[in-house]
């Protein structure tokens, strides 16, 4: 095998919805059958047409293997599931003889049909990117199902460009799947990695036989210690991925990228394996030292992949540093390329189409301004720093003037989180608390509630988009707004639910709502980011001390208030979450960032309690999302993010009730920092992982208030009134009926009107069924 040289500066993935969301659009035309599949895959490959001519404009195409294939309708680990014929065989039925599926296919596996619930979702690694989570077992047939790789390949190929695909890696893609129903108790899917090899190995040749000169197989979960397989097991497994695969002949080189943290005791194994470029994250992770002289002497063979760009954050930076960490790298290797630290994927597009920001803009940079860094670093490691001088003190200059902007440090906010004292983040006795709720509240055994948001329409996204452009005016659209709310409180009560809530219209998203209210932040027009499948999100900037000029979510809580006798949820997104969701300051620790906004948040909270809201709900979701990937930072971050919703709640009276809501994760490693938030009453996403949860919540010592999610809010499917039954039957196992909440896994938001009410509707019918039967 003769190995064309890797190129000198990369990117390790592309953001793939477009600039303006074509893919969204285009994938959500298909789903309402107003476009065929043809037509999907027409516009699917004008994008993927449009960010190579974009990558190659940017830099990128003057060396081959350069621009990253790294297109998905819907998810890579998706793609790599159907990719190698991993279905569930539940969608067996959607397979075709040749073990492909269409695209209709693909998307069931995402998004489910009838009564088969479709693939698990859960983070990617501390971000907010969603994967869908294969499933695994002894049954499962392995064979090379799919070639949409290999022909993005050769359509990149036909337009004059040699691209670089990238595939999930063989262990990675196993240690993130599940066991399947079929698999037997402690099952573990790695124990498949033999039967899996060979069909990577066909993939691979098929990919070199079509003349790709190299392949980037992502291994990420080899930074991830939170992976339950032991640390020795996943070792051995990508030894062994990397010998068999090594072993080929007719191959692509070889580039594994382990992003989102370092490689730890993992990078000599890669050393010693066959591969011939190894990347690492150099922003999360540190430049290796110590390396024993057999891995020293191996990696000096390969070329080291410099991840020096932050590929998870918006802020230009400093480019000096970056050059510099590079360099350094050639202590490890002659070969050094440079690329971001991860996938760009987690970054919108391109922050010159941002019109609005002021001087903001220029210290941002977006995906595309990232590939520039990039190419300037490689240019500098080539031709050293004079080369790039101009380049480096304009980032250096746009860096100072950001730190020394006025609202970045703002006097008041940092003396009142000077005097805070252990009482601010102490809501006093919980039993207390139960009596005094219990005497303000009048509630139902198995209360019945909502996570907060009802279905987002096209109507009020477009009254939303008719007061952004000018065309509505701001008391239309809160008047439209407030007939909204009127609807939804109306069909509650219709339905039956005892705590109602407002439904969000007004809230274009849960995060980038509050940060539009708030100091210390700002917003973008286009900056799109993918978070699931079609989902996307506009992340806001966080670039200055955090504080509230005036009361947000105030009048519109008391307004839903107004309209029943029965309780009226307030609802905000909690300080952790907010941050997670955010591009945040890099200048400061997160911690400090979370307590301006708790004390924020307080001011809310005391606001809304003044008002007579007596039920109080801080949305948490991303509480597991930021727990680090590195177990010895793990006991800090859950300090200060515990604190900082304490902080942000315990300024309420013992009567009224603190609710939080979690989701997207899986919580077991944040059972006992959910039982320390204190919150009254905890809702979390149970219904697609079957209630495997709740027991681990009760057997933690958990002893406040719980609503295990009954139902999946991600897909269209209706629950029936059996199946929410046996769940909720399955959580008194575990949960004594005082101290169960009815609710669904998570906001309805994306939900159309029917499906919800027929769900709520079924909802209530599970509820009264198991109220009769419970004491
Ligand atoms: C709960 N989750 C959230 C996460 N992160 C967030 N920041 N927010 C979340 O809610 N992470 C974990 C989970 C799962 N993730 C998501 C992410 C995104 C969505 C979602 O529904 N996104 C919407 C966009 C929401 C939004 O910003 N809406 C705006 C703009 C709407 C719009 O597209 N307007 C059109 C014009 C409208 C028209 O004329 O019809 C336009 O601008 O072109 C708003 O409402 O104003 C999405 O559609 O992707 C859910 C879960
Ligand atoms: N209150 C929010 C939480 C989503 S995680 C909602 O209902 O959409
Ligand atoms: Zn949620």
């Amino acid at each position: 095998m003769t190995t064309t040289p890797f190129p000198s500066g990369t990117i390790l993935g592309y953001p793939r919805i477009g600039p303006r969301r074509e893919l969204k659009q285009a994938v959500e035309a298909f789903w309402a059958g107003s476009i065929t599949a043809a037509e999907l895959e027409q516009r699917a490959a004008e994008l993927r047409a449009a960010t190579r001519g974009r990558l190659a404009a940017l830099g990128l195409g003057r060396e081959d293997a350069a621009i990253p294939e790294s297109f998905s309708f819907y998810d890579q680990v998706l793609d790599a599931a159907v990719t190698v014929g991993a279905v569930p065989s539940r969608f067996g039925h959607l397979v075709a003889e040749d073990g492909s599926l269409d695209l209709a296919g693909y998307f069931t596996l995402a998004r489910g049909a009838g009564d088969n619930l479709p693939l698990e979702m859960t983070k990617w690694f501390d971000s907010n990117y969603h994967y869908l989570v294969p499933e695994i077992g002894p049954e499962t047939e392995f064979r090379l199902a799919g070639d949409r790789l290999v022909r993005e390949f050769e359509e990149a190929k036909a337009a004059g460009y040699l691209t670089r695909p990238v595939i999930v890696g063989p262990v990675t893609f196993l240690l993130l799947a599940k066991a399947s129903d079929e698999a037997p108790a402690g099952f573990e899917p790695l124990s498949r990695l033999d039967d899996l090899l060979p069909v990577y190995a066909e993939l691979l040749a098929r990919l070199h036989a079509a003349g790709a000169t190299w392949v980037q197989l992502d291994e990420p979960a080899l930074v991830n210690e939170s992976i339950p397989v032991s640390r020795p097991e996943q070792l051995t497994a990508l030894a062994e991925a990397y010998r068999v695969l090594g072993a080929e002949t007719n191959r692509p080189a070889l580039f594994v990228a382990a992003p989102y943290g370092a490689l730890g005791d993992a990078l000599p194994v890669l050393a010693a394996s066959a591969v011939e470029a190894i990347g690492l994250d150099l922003v999360r992770g540190t430049l290796p030292s110590g390396l024993d002289p057999e891995t020293a002497a191996a990696l000096a063979t390969k070329t080291v992949v410099a991840g020096v760009i932050d590929g998870h954050n918006i802020w230009r930076g400093d480019l000096a540093a970056a050059l510099d960490v590079a360099t350094a790298v050639t202590a490890l290797s002659p070969t050094v390329s440079v690329s971001s630290s991860t996938s760009l994927l987690h970054l919108p597009h391109d922050a010159r189409e941002e019109t609005k920001l002021g001087q903001l803009g220029n210290w941002l940079a977006f995906a595309d301004q990232k590939v520039g860094q990039i190419v300037t670093v490689a240019e500098g490691l080539r031709g050293g720093r004079a080369a790039v001088s101009a380049e480096l003190d304009a980032a250096a200059a746009a860096l100072a003037e950001r730190l020394a902007a006025p609202g970045v440090r703002d006097a008041a906010v940092r003396e009142r989180a000077a005097a805070l004292s252990a009482a601010d983040y102490d809501r006093g006795d919980y039993a207390e608390r139960v009596a005094a709720q219990e005497a303000a509240i009048d509630l139902p055994l198995l209360p019945t509630t909502t996570i907060g948001s009802f279905p987002q329409t096209s109507d009020i996204r477009r009254a939303r988009a008719r007061l952004n452009s000018g065309v509505l005016s701001s008391t239309e659209y809160e008047a439209l707004m407030k007939e909204e709310i009127g609807r939804v409180i109306a069909l509650q009560e219709q339905i039956g639910l005892d705590v109602l809530v407002h439904g969000e219209p007004e809230r274009n998203d849960m995060v980038q709502y509050f940060a539009e209210n708030l100091d210390g932040f700002a917003v973008t027009e286009h900056g799109w980011v993918q978070s699931y499948g079609s989902r996307c999100t506009r992340p806001s900037l966080l670039w200055g001390d955090v504080s509230r000029p005036a009361p947000i979510t105030l009048d519109w809580a008391v307004y839903a208030q107004s309209l029943t006798a029965k309780p009226v949820k307030g609802m905000l997104t909690g300080p952790v979450t907010i941050l997670a969701w955010s591009f945040v300051r890099d200048d400061q620790p997160l911690g400090e960032t979370a307590t301006q906004l708790a004390l924020a948040l307080r001011d809310e909270i005391a606001e809304l309690e003044g008002a007579g809201i007596g039920i109080i709900q801080v949305d948490e979701p991303a509480l597991r999302e930021l727990l680090p990937l590195k177990r010895a930072d793990h006991a800090a971050y859950l300090d200060w993010s515990v604190d900082s919703f304490r902080l942000a709640t315990a300024g309420v009276r013992p009567e009224t009730q603190i609710h939080t809501h979690l989701c997207y994760s899986e919580f077991g490693e944040v059972i006992d920092a959910i039982g320390r938030l204190d919150a009254d009453v905890t809702s979390v996403e149970a219904a697609r992982s079957r209630m495997e949860i709740v027991d681990d919540i009760a057997s933690s010592g958990f002893d406040h208030g719980i609503g295990p999610g009954v139902y999946d809010i991600h897909s269209p499917r209706v629950p029936g009134v059996a199946e929410m039954t046996q769940l909720l039957e399955r959580a008194l196992q575990a949960v004594p009926g005082r101290r169960l909440w009815v609710n669904p896994d998570c906001g309805l938001k994306t939900r159309g009107y029917q499906e919800t009410v027929e769900s709520l509707q079924n909802m209530l019918g599970a509820t009264r069924a198991v109220r009769a039967t419970t004491h």
